[in-house]
């Protein structure tokens, strides 16, 4: 796993958000599912969204949202990135569900925020919600699916 010194080299844009073992990530967008999806023969197709009015997000009991980080992220080849919760939001009951960032990959990352809990959930724009995790990887390519985007 990567330290501080590495990952501001790597991450410089991140730097505010560098920790002694991650980056920090903070919450952007926050949306609710509109409509169905389905995933059949690996084609997509996504759940409609309906975007939070901002900049304070309730979260129901018992409800699960789309939500995105505030910065385009871009993880060098060589490198993986895992996405762990903040544990104050699982102190709270919300828990936060997550996938590998590959290497190469750039945009947006989306996770899948769930308040379990019995009573709404208050949360602000810009909160840290999650932090990276990021590792040295062997022999790996780039990412190149259906979620990069243009480098800008
Ligand atoms: O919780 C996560 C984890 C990763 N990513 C980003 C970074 C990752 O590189 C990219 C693609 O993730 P993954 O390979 O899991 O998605 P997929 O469904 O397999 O996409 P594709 O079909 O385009 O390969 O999405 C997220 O947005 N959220």
């Amino acid at each position: 796993m990567l330290g501080e010194k590495e990952l501001i080299k790597l991450f410089p844009e991140f730097k505010e958000l560098v920790q002694p073992s991650g980056i920090d990530l903070r919450v952007d967008e926050v949306y609710r599912q509109k409509g169905p999806g389905s995933l059949i023969d690996n084609e997509k197709d996504l759940p409609e969204l309906e975007r939070l009015e901002s900049p304070l997000y309730t979260l129901e009991p018992k409800t699960a949202y789309s939500v995105t980080i505030d910065r385009k992220i871009k993880i060098p080849k060589g490198y993986s990135m895992l996405y762990v919760p903040r544990s104050t939001l699982l102190r709270s009951f919300i828990s936060i569900h997550t996938a590998v960032g590959d290497p190469g990959f750039y945009g947006t990352l989306q996770f899948l925020l769930v308040n379990q809990g019995e009573y709404p959930f208050t949360l602000r724009r810009g909160e840290r919600i999650a932090q990276g995790v990021v590792f040295p990887v062997e022999g790996s390519g780039e990412y190149n699916g259906s979620y990069q985007e243009k480098e800008e």
